[in-house]
Protein backbone atom coordinates (compact mmCIF):
# COMPACT_ATOMS: atom_id res chain seq x y z
CA UNK A 1 0.00 0.00 0.00
CA UNK A 2 1.30 3.54 -0.82
CA UNK A 3 0.62 6.55 -2.22
CA UNK A 4 1.75 8.84 -5.24
CA UNK A 5 1.48 12.51 -5.09
CA UNK A 6 2.64 14.03 -8.58
CA UNK A 7 2.34 17.66 -8.00
CA UNK A 8 3.90 21.35 -6.91
CA UNK A 9 6.39 22.63 -4.64
CA UNK A 10 6.71 25.99 -3.94
CA UNK A 11 9.06 28.07 -1.24
CA UNK A 12 6.38 30.74 0.13
CA UNK A 13 7.09 33.89 1.67
CA UNK A 14 4.39 35.24 3.42
CA UNK A 15 4.64 39.02 3.69
CA UNK A 16 2.28 41.07 6.51
CA UNK A 17 1.26 44.11 5.35
CA UNK A 18 0.88 47.09 8.04
CA UNK A 19 -2.00 48.43 5.83
CA UNK A 20 -4.22 47.56 3.13
CA UNK A 21 -2.37 47.97 -0.09
CA UNK A 22 -2.67 49.95 -3.54
CA UNK A 23 -0.69 49.68 -6.77
CA UNK A 24 2.36 51.37 -7.20
CA UNK A 25 2.63 51.77 -3.28
CA UNK A 26 5.79 50.82 -1.53
CA UNK A 27 4.91 49.45 2.19
CA UNK A 28 7.17 48.42 4.71
CA UNK A 29 6.66 44.73 6.05
CA UNK A 30 5.92 44.34 9.51
CA UNK A 31 7.17 40.57 9.38
CA UNK A 32 7.89 38.00 6.87
CA UNK A 33 7.72 34.08 7.09
CA UNK A 34 9.40 31.40 4.62
CA UNK A 35 7.57 28.31 4.34
CA UNK A 36 7.57 25.29 1.73
CA UNK A 37 4.22 25.07 0.20
CA UNK A 38 3.04 23.83 -3.68
CA UNK A 39 -0.84 21.58 -3.32
CA UNK A 40 1.83 18.99 -3.85
CA UNK A 41 3.92 18.99 -1.16
CA UNK A 42 1.38 19.77 1.11
CA UNK A 43 -0.74 16.68 0.28
CA UNK A 44 2.06 14.55 0.45
CA UNK A 45 2.75 15.67 3.85
CA UNK A 46 -0.81 15.22 4.92
CA UNK A 47 -0.61 11.73 3.57
CA UNK A 48 2.71 10.85 5.40
CA UNK A 49 1.55 12.22 8.42
CA UNK A 50 -1.44 10.55 8.40
CA UNK A 51 0.17 7.25 8.10
CA UNK A 52 0.74 5.84 4.69
CA UNK A 53 3.86 5.12 3.25
CA UNK A 54 4.07 8.43 0.40
CA UNK A 55 6.36 9.00 -2.50
CA UNK A 56 5.83 12.62 -4.04
CA UNK A 57 6.74 12.92 -7.54
CA UNK A 58 7.98 16.54 -9.64
CA UNK A 59 10.63 19.06 -9.97
CA UNK A 60 12.66 21.36 -7.92
CA UNK A 61 15.70 23.48 -9.49
CA UNK A 62 18.91 23.25 -8.23
CA UNK A 63 18.93 26.01 -5.82
CA UNK A 64 18.92 26.46 -2.06
CA UNK A 65 15.28 26.64 -2.18
CA UNK A 66 14.97 23.10 -4.04
CA UNK A 67 17.29 21.40 -1.49
CA UNK A 68 15.20 22.75 1.61
CA UNK A 69 11.78 21.43 -0.04
CA UNK A 70 13.37 18.15 -0.25
CA UNK A 71 15.05 18.12 2.92
CA UNK A 72 11.50 19.00 4.67
CA UNK A 73 9.89 16.76 2.67
CA UNK A 74 11.97 14.08 4.13
CA UNK A 75 11.90 14.81 7.18
CA UNK A 76 8.38 14.07 7.43
CA UNK A 77 9.00 11.03 5.56
CA UNK A 78 8.08 11.42 2.04
CA UNK A 79 10.30 9.89 -0.31
CA UNK A 80 11.94 11.98 -2.82
CA UNK A 81 13.60 9.83 -4.94
CA UNK A 82 11.58 10.72 -7.84
CA UNK A 83 11.35 14.80 -7.18
CA UNK A 84 13.85 15.64 -10.77
CA UNK A 85 16.55 18.54 -9.47
CA UNK A 86 16.71 19.91 -13.36
CA UNK A 87 19.75 21.92 -13.70
CA UNK A 88 19.36 25.64 -14.36
CA UNK A 89 15.94 25.53 -12.81
CA UNK A 90 14.56 27.77 -10.46
CA UNK A 91 12.60 26.02 -8.17
CA UNK A 92 8.61 26.86 -7.89
CA UNK A 93 8.15 30.48 -5.70
CA UNK A 94 5.21 31.87 -4.06
CA UNK A 95 4.70 35.39 -2.60
CA UNK A 96 2.24 35.62 -0.71
CA UNK A 97 0.88 39.32 0.69
CA UNK A 98 -1.15 39.50 4.16
CA UNK A 99 -3.21 42.70 4.38
CA UNK A 100 -4.38 43.46 8.17
CA UNK A 101 -7.81 41.21 8.68
CA UNK A 102 -5.89 38.83 6.66
CA UNK A 103 -7.16 39.23 2.67
CA UNK A 104 -4.10 37.55 0.77
CA UNK A 105 -3.13 37.80 -2.88
CA UNK A 106 -0.39 35.21 -4.12
CA UNK A 107 1.83 35.46 -7.02
CA UNK A 108 3.24 32.01 -7.97
CA UNK A 109 6.63 31.41 -10.40
CA UNK A 110 5.97 27.97 -11.39
CA UNK A 111 9.35 27.35 -12.48
CA UNK A 112 10.55 23.86 -12.41
CA UNK A 113 7.34 22.87 -11.59
CA UNK A 114 5.89 23.17 -14.85
CA UNK A 115 8.79 20.78 -16.17
CA UNK A 116 7.87 17.66 -14.04
CA UNK A 117 7.54 15.10 -16.72
CA UNK A 118 5.53 11.67 -16.13
CA UNK A 119 8.36 9.40 -17.01
CA UNK A 120 10.09 10.50 -13.79
CA UNK A 121 6.87 10.34 -12.10
CA UNK A 122 6.31 6.93 -13.42
CA UNK A 123 9.08 5.61 -11.13
CA UNK A 124 7.14 6.20 -7.81
CA UNK A 125 4.46 4.02 -8.55
CA UNK A 126 5.19 0.06 -8.36
CA UNK A 127 2.58 -2.80 -7.73
CA UNK A 128 1.93 -1.90 -4.46
CA UNK A 129 0.97 1.83 -5.33
CA UNK A 130 -2.47 2.53 -4.63
CA UNK A 131 -3.74 5.35 -5.14
CA UNK A 132 -1.86 8.45 -7.05
CA UNK A 133 -3.10 12.06 -6.39
CA UNK A 134 -2.66 15.18 -8.42
CA UNK A 135 -3.61 18.59 -8.46
CA UNK A 136 -3.31 21.32 -11.30
CA UNK A 137 0.05 23.01 -10.50
CA UNK A 138 2.23 21.14 -12.86
CA UNK A 139 1.78 20.23 -16.68
CA UNK A 140 -1.53 18.66 -17.42
CA UNK A 141 -0.19 17.11 -20.31
CA UNK A 142 2.39 15.37 -18.16
CA UNK A 143 -0.76 14.36 -16.07
CA UNK A 144 -2.75 13.08 -18.63
CA UNK A 145 0.23 11.01 -19.58
CA UNK A 146 0.93 9.63 -16.29
CA UNK A 147 -3.03 8.73 -15.73
CA UNK A 148 -3.17 7.35 -19.26
CA UNK A 149 -0.07 4.91 -18.46
CA UNK A 150 -0.23 1.16 -17.86
CA UNK A 151 1.79 1.90 -14.77
CA UNK A 152 -1.67 3.73 -13.22
CA UNK A 153 -3.72 1.44 -14.80
CA UNK A 154 -4.00 -0.35 -11.22
CA UNK A 155 -4.25 2.84 -9.17
CA UNK A 156 -7.18 4.68 -7.78
CA UNK A 157 -6.07 8.18 -9.70
CA UNK A 158 -7.67 11.12 -7.68
CA UNK A 159 -7.48 14.60 -9.51
CA UNK A 160 -7.70 17.55 -6.86
CA UNK A 161 -8.97 20.49 -9.72
CA UNK A 162 -7.32 23.14 -8.15
CA UNK A 163 -6.55 25.94 -9.24
CA UNK A 164 -9.59 25.74 -10.89
CA UNK A 165 -7.97 25.93 -15.11
CA UNK A 166 -10.19 25.14 -18.26
CA UNK A 167 -7.15 22.31 -19.17
CA UNK A 168 -8.10 20.82 -16.01
CA UNK A 169 -10.85 19.24 -17.23
CA UNK A 170 -9.40 16.84 -19.92
CA UNK A 171 -8.51 14.60 -16.76
CA UNK A 172 -12.09 14.34 -15.47
CA UNK A 173 -12.78 11.51 -18.06
CA UNK A 174 -9.88 9.25 -17.21
CA UNK A 175 -10.04 9.68 -13.25
CA UNK A 176 -11.46 7.72 -10.46
CA UNK A 177 -12.32 10.80 -8.49
CA UNK A 178 -12.54 14.68 -8.55
CA UNK A 179 -11.98 16.60 -5.64
CA UNK A 180 -13.19 19.99 -6.17
CA UNK A 181 -13.56 23.34 -3.30
CA UNK A 182 -16.89 25.02 -3.82
CA UNK A 183 -15.35 28.18 -5.90
CA UNK A 184 -13.59 25.51 -8.37
CA UNK A 185 -17.26 23.39 -8.43
CA UNK A 186 -19.04 26.30 -9.77
CA UNK A 187 -16.44 27.23 -12.02
CA UNK A 188 -15.87 23.99 -13.86
CA UNK A 189 -20.16 23.50 -13.95
CA UNK A 190 -20.38 27.21 -14.59
CA UNK A 191 -22.66 27.65 -12.19
CA UNK A 192 -23.67 30.90 -10.74
CA UNK A 193 -23.48 30.64 -7.21
CA UNK A 194 -22.05 28.25 -5.33
CA UNK A 195 -22.93 25.11 -3.60
CA UNK A 196 -23.89 24.76 -0.15
CA UNK A 197 -26.92 21.90 -0.14
CA UNK A 198 -26.56 18.32 -1.17
CA UNK A 199 -29.07 19.01 -3.52
CA UNK A 200 -26.93 21.99 -4.93
CA UNK A 201 -24.11 19.22 -5.52
CA UNK A 202 -26.30 16.66 -8.05
CA UNK A 203 -25.26 18.69 -10.79
CA UNK A 204 -21.74 16.83 -10.39
CA UNK A 205 -22.96 14.06 -12.14
CA UNK A 206 -22.06 15.59 -14.91
CA UNK A 207 -18.73 15.27 -14.88
CA UNK A 208 -19.33 11.43 -14.40
CA UNK A 209 -18.32 9.44 -17.28
CA UNK A 210 -18.52 5.91 -15.79
CA UNK A 211 -20.87 4.40 -13.05
CA UNK A 212 -16.96 3.88 -10.74
CA UNK A 213 -16.27 7.55 -10.50
CA UNK A 214 -16.81 9.89 -7.63
CA UNK A 215 -16.67 13.22 -7.10
CA UNK A 216 -16.29 14.62 -4.20
CA UNK A 217 -16.64 18.57 -3.11
CA UNK A 218 -14.91 20.44 0.04
CA UNK A 219 -17.41 23.25 1.99
CA UNK A 220 -15.46 25.12 3.92
CA UNK A 221 -16.69 24.61 7.65
CA UNK A 222 -20.19 23.15 6.30
CA UNK A 223 -17.69 19.82 5.67
CA UNK A 224 -17.74 18.13 2.41
CA UNK A 225 -19.65 15.88 0.13
CA UNK A 226 -19.42 12.93 -2.31
CA UNK A 227 -21.72 12.46 -5.66
CA UNK A 228 -21.32 8.94 -7.57
CA UNK A 229 -24.42 8.05 -10.17
CA UNK A 230 -26.38 6.64 -7.87
CA UNK A 231 -25.02 7.52 -4.51
CA UNK A 232 -24.61 11.19 -2.55
CA UNK A 233 -23.44 11.62 0.67
CA UNK A 234 -22.96 14.49 2.82
CA UNK A 235 -20.74 14.64 5.86
CA UNK A 236 -20.70 17.53 8.40
CA UNK A 237 -17.29 19.46 8.94
CA UNK A 238 -15.62 18.89 12.38
CA UNK A 239 -16.46 22.48 14.35
CA UNK A 240 -13.03 23.70 14.61
CA UNK A 241 -12.24 24.71 18.09
CA UNK A 242 -10.36 27.82 17.02
CA UNK A 243 -9.61 29.21 13.51
CA UNK A 244 -6.58 30.78 13.22
CA UNK A 245 -4.74 30.35 9.18
CA UNK A 246 -7.43 28.16 6.73
CA UNK A 247 -4.60 28.09 3.71
CA UNK A 248 -4.09 24.32 3.49
CA UNK A 249 -7.42 23.31 4.53
CA UNK A 250 -8.34 21.81 1.12
CA UNK A 251 -5.19 20.11 0.79
CA UNK A 252 -4.84 18.31 4.41
CA UNK A 253 -8.43 17.04 3.42
CA UNK A 254 -6.69 15.57 -0.36
CA UNK A 255 -3.86 14.53 1.22
CA UNK A 256 -6.09 12.73 4.28
CA UNK A 257 -8.84 11.54 1.42
CA UNK A 258 -5.79 9.89 -0.31
CA UNK A 259 -4.23 7.95 2.68
CA UNK A 260 -7.62 6.65 3.53
CA UNK A 261 -8.46 5.08 0.49
CA UNK A 262 -4.69 3.53 0.74
CA UNK A 263 -5.58 2.23 3.64
CA UNK A 264 -8.85 0.82 2.59
CA UNK A 265 -11.26 2.98 4.57
CA UNK A 266 -14.19 3.32 3.50
CA UNK A 267 -15.73 6.03 1.32
CA UNK A 268 -17.95 8.08 4.38
CA UNK A 269 -15.46 6.94 7.03
CA UNK A 270 -12.70 8.58 4.93
CA UNK A 271 -14.90 11.91 4.15
CA UNK A 272 -15.07 12.02 8.04
CA UNK A 273 -11.61 11.61 8.68
CA UNK A 274 -10.56 14.28 6.13
CA UNK A 275 -12.90 16.41 7.91
CA UNK A 276 -11.60 16.23 11.23
CA UNK A 277 -7.80 16.44 9.90
CA UNK A 278 -8.57 19.37 7.82
CA UNK A 279 -10.55 21.05 10.73
CA UNK A 280 -7.24 21.00 13.35
CA UNK A 281 -5.17 22.05 10.67
CA UNK A 282 -6.96 25.48 10.49
CA UNK A 283 -6.50 26.00 14.01
CA UNK A 284 -2.45 26.15 13.33
CA UNK A 285 -0.61 28.55 11.64
CA UNK A 286 0.60 27.57 7.81
CA UNK A 287 -0.38 25.16 5.53
CA UNK A 288 2.48 22.43 5.15
CA UNK A 289 3.04 22.61 9.06
CA UNK A 290 -0.17 22.89 10.47
CA UNK A 291 -1.30 18.94 8.73
CA UNK A 292 -1.68 16.76 11.63
CA UNK A 293 -0.51 13.49 12.76
CA UNK A 294 -2.94 10.47 12.47
CA UNK A 295 -2.57 9.92 16.51
CA UNK A 296 -4.02 13.25 16.73
CA UNK A 297 -7.26 12.58 14.64
CA UNK A 298 -9.71 11.54 16.95
N1 LIG B 1 -13.78 26.80 9.64
C1 LIG B 1 -13.66 25.46 9.51
N2 LIG B 1 -14.02 24.65 10.53
C2 LIG B 1 -13.90 23.30 10.42
N3 LIG B 1 -13.45 22.68 9.31
C3 LIG B 1 -13.09 23.44 8.27
C4 LIG B 1 -13.17 24.87 8.30
N4 LIG B 1 -12.73 25.35 7.11
C5 LIG B 1 -12.38 24.27 6.38
N5 LIG B 1 -12.61 23.12 7.06
C6 LIG B 1 -12.35 21.74 6.59
O1 LIG B 1 -11.43 21.81 5.54
C7 LIG B 1 -11.97 21.24 4.34
C8 LIG B 1 -11.45 22.02 3.17
O2 LIG B 1 -11.83 23.39 3.30
P1 LIG B 1 -12.29 24.26 2.05
O3 LIG B 1 -13.51 23.69 1.44
O4 LIG B 1 -12.36 25.68 2.53
O5 LIG B 1 -11.10 24.02 1.04
P2 LIG B 1 -10.19 25.06 0.24
O6 LIG B 1 -11.04 26.20 -0.23
O7 LIG B 1 -9.46 24.28 -0.77
O8 LIG B 1 -9.24 25.54 1.41
P3 LIG B 1 -7.94 26.44 1.34
O9 LIG B 1 -7.90 27.07 -0.02
O10 LIG B 1 -8.19 27.41 2.47
O11 LIG B 1 -6.84 25.50 1.62
C9 LIG B 1 -13.48 21.31 4.54
O12 LIG B 1 -14.13 20.30 3.78
C10 LIG B 1 -13.62 21.08 6.04
O13 LIG B 1 -13.57 19.70 6.33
Amino acid sequence: MSVTVFGSLNLDIALRLPAKAAWGQTLLVEDSAQAIGGKGLNQAVASARFGSVTRMAGAVGDDAAGRLLLEALGGDGVDTAHVEVLAGQGSGRATILIEPGGDNMIAVEAGANLLARAEVALGAIDAVTRVLLVQLETDIDAIAALFASDAAAHVRRIVNAAPAIPAGARLFGMADMMIFNQTEFADYLALDREPETLDDLLVARRLLARPDQTVVVTLGALGSAAIGVESATFVPAVPAERVVDTSGAGDCFCGVLAACIDQGVGLEAALRLANAAASLSVGRRGAAPSMPLRSEIP
